[in-house]
């Protein structure tokens, strides 16, 4: 599995738990910044990140901002990325069984890095259920 990886500033140093994470477990992954806790906008790695989801490079994103918002809409701005704002393990569950979430969108201002660790390793381990979902899911692009 190859994890796609992107913050501003607000997301930089959850981003660090998050990568030490993925070294430990052995998942390789692309930081596509931003590299530092200076201030920076996240559009300029939300999309380059999302476009590598979207082009099948990466399998799954894991995102972080302030609140998660600005990351996790930029990514939806992609027509085939399917970002979810996921703030404690179950709801990272629900963004992969229910509507196959291929971004995990953290909110890093909002949660410890023990439940930043634990929302990203049940995002990653969590596969999609498909059947009536994946009706639905068909059902959200506009055209
Ligand atoms: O987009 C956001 C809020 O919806 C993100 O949380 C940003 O990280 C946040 O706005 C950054 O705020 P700052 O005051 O510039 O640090």
């Amino acid at each position: 599995m190859k994890i796609a990886l992107a913050s501003d500033h607000a997301g930089y140093e959850k981003k660090q738990v998050i990568v030490d994470f993925l070294k430990e477990q052995g998942i390789e992954f692309k930081d596509f910044g931003a590299y530092s806790a200076e201030s920076s906008d996240y559009p300029d790695y939300a999309h380059p990140m999302a476009e590598a989801v979207e082009n099948g490079e990466f399998e799954l994103g894991i995102s972080l901002c302030g609140s998660g918002n600005g990351i996790s809409m930029t990514s939806n701005k992609h027509q085939k990325i399917r970002s979810a704002i996921c703030w404690k393990p179950e709801i990272a569950a629900l963004a992969r069984l229910h509507n196959d979430a291929n971004i995990c969108a953290l909110p890093a201002r909002f949660v410890t890095d023990e439940e930043a660790m634990m929302i990203v390793k049940t995002f990653l381990s969590t596969d999609f259920e498909g059947g009536r979902h994946l009706r639905r899911i068909n059902k959200m692009p506009l055209s």
